[in-house]
């Protein structure tokens, strides 16, 4: 018996030894099966054919050589790219679970309060908790109507603004993006706040400053952050982004106390603090949970809903048959009224084409955010090595003559009768995303976008300056984290006849 004993754990020794053995020698003698990809150089990878270029164009490029899904080596990070709706797909459904991650990047590090935020926490039950919040209280429908005055507030200025300056050019790229922060502002804060504009011009440089920046793609050095200036320059516009939102919270604590607010609308802000104090939550709520949920909806909503207004104007601009019959519906919905409010936008059919074909041509994140799988996964007969980035192109998809007629054409009615939506469940149109991590932020977005086009729509005629005709405008696009126009767009106004702006 002794020796049967012995002998049998010596031969489950030797059996867990072979077992090591021959696992290791598997890892080493069958190689991984990588998606197709450009040649990579040492040290860069691919980086150099990224550097200088319109990433999702060049990728785009780039997937036509090497298929819907590629691999790259950007820097030190390896990435894939996703260019199908069938991929697109596997990742977003099938692997969701797995591919729910984002990078864990310096940039979001620094200006994300280790990222606490919503955008680029870690998959698990603090970002779980974040987004039911934010879904259900802080951007759901309902919330969404209870700003709507302020939306109104808003644009209606922006329309006297623009009357003011009726036949002489002005740039519609500024107005937009400063209505947007404008409104956000005001949704996030509750009442105006004197540091809003200090806070919008930091979170507007903190967004140039990512975009692809090469710091990122070589995550284990220490030094290239130091010598670039790059964490030096992050670090000293989160200092300040903190400082005003720090300053704002405190006297908005104050005021809410005093019975002199006692009336004032709930804003984004208060609704977190009411949350923190007597919400019944699993992991409470930091003041930096705080400041960087209210970063998010600023970075995260209005630099995408900015960018797809900017666009909306310029193909509307670039299309007068559009133009005449989005002005047409408009006028015919509110006749008779003195201004386009928000209870007739539903009515708007047409201009919600709009809309939606701009996201499909010009879609604000064209690669989606990125995404990391946490374990190593097969899609499409290809190995994905766990900690792999992915990036769905969805800009690329929404263009390819495969899935759309006339791709490069802008026709708002190709949505008509169709039940093709961007709600993550038709993959060849992917503007929000889709799976876990699409956009919570659609309902909020879509008032911001619809309301001051219907009311330029509404009360002017509009022109490009110096009687350049709509089809000679350039729409060259320039990568940041959001895809703007190049140029900003300038136009001229001719109030409509029907229009009294004189109060
Ligand atoms: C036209 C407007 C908008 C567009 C095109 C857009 C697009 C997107 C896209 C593509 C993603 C990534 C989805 C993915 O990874 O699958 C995203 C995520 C996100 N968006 Fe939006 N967005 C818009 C407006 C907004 C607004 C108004 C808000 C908030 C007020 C918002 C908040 C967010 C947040 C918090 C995330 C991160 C979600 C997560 O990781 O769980 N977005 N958005």
């Amino acid at each position: 018996m002794e020796l049967s004993a012995s002998s049998a754990f010596g031969f489950s020794a030797f059996a867990v030894f072979i077992f090591f053995i021959l696992s290791k020698l598997r890892t080493q003698t069958v190689p991984l099966k990588l998606p197709p990809g450009p040649p990579k150089l040492p040290l860069l990878g691919n980086l150099h054919q990224l550097l200088g270029t319109v990433i999702h164009h060049k990728l785009t490029e780039l997937g036509e050589t090497y298929g819907p899904i590629m691999h790259l080596q950007i820097g030190e990070v390896p990435a894939v790219i996703v260019s199908s709706p069938e991929i697109a797909k596997e990742v977003t459904t099938t692997h969701d679970i797995n591919f729910a991650r984002r990078p864990l990047q310096l940039s979001g590090k620094i200006l994300t309060y280790n990222w606490t935020d919503i955008a680029f926490a870690p998959y698990g039950t603090y970002w779980r908790q974040l987004r039911k919040l934010c879904v259900t209280e802080v951007l759901s429908a309902k919330r969404v109507q209870t700003y709507r005055s302020i939306r109104e507030e808003e644009v209606g200025d922006l329309v006297q603004e623009i009357s003011a300056k009726a036949g002489t050019p002005v740039n519609m790229s500024a107005k937009i993006f400063s209505l947007t922060y404008g409104i956000t502002a005001r949704a996030a804060f509750g009442t105006k706040s004197k540091y809003q504009e200090e806070y919008i011009a930091i979170v507007m440089e903190s967004s140039k400053a990512v975009g692809l920046a090469v710091c990122n793609m070589y995550p284990s050095s220490k030094l290239l952050p130091l010598i670039t200036g790059f964490k030096h320059k992050l670090e000293k516009l989160h200092r300040e982004a903190d400082k005003i939102l720090e300053n704002i919270i405190v006297s908005h604590l104050k005021t809410k106390s005093s019975s002199a607010s006692a009336d004032a609308k709930e804003g984004l802000l208060d609704i977190l603090l009411r949350i923190q104090e007597t919400g019944n939550l699993e992991i409470p709520l930091t003041r930096d949970n705080i400041k960087s949920v209210i970063a998010d909806v600023f970075t995260a909503g209005s630099e995408t809903s900015s960018t797809t207004v900017e666009w909306a104007i310029s193909e509307i601009v670039k299309n007068p048959r559009v133009m005449k019959k989005a002005q047409a519906e408009v006028r015919e919905v509110y006749k008779g009224k003195e201004s386009v409010d928000e209870e007739r936008l539903d009515q708007l059919k047409y201009l919600k084409l709009i809309i939606k074909e701009t996201l499909r041509l010009h879609p604000s994140l064209p690669l989606l955010l990125q995404r990391e799988n946490a374990s190593q996964c097969v899609i499409k007969g290809y190995d994905i090595p766990a900690g792999t980035r992915v990036m769905i192109n969805v800009w690329a998809i929404a263009r390819n003559p495969k899935y759309w007629k006339e791709p490069e054409k802008f026709v708002p009615e190709r949505f008509a009768d169709s039940p093709l939506d961007y709600i993550g469940t038709n993959f060849e149109y992917l503007p929000f995303g889709a799976g876990r991590r699409i956009c919570p932020g659609i309902d909020y977005a879509m008032p911001n976008m619809l309301l001051p086009l219907a009311q330029l729509l509404y009360h002017f005629d509009w022109e490009l300056p110096g009687g350049v005709r709509g089809e000679d405008l350039d729409m060259s696009e320039s990568f940041g984290v959001t895809v703007r126009r190049k140029d900003d767009l300038y136009l001229v106004f001719k109030p409509h006849k029907h229009t009294n702006l004189s109060n």
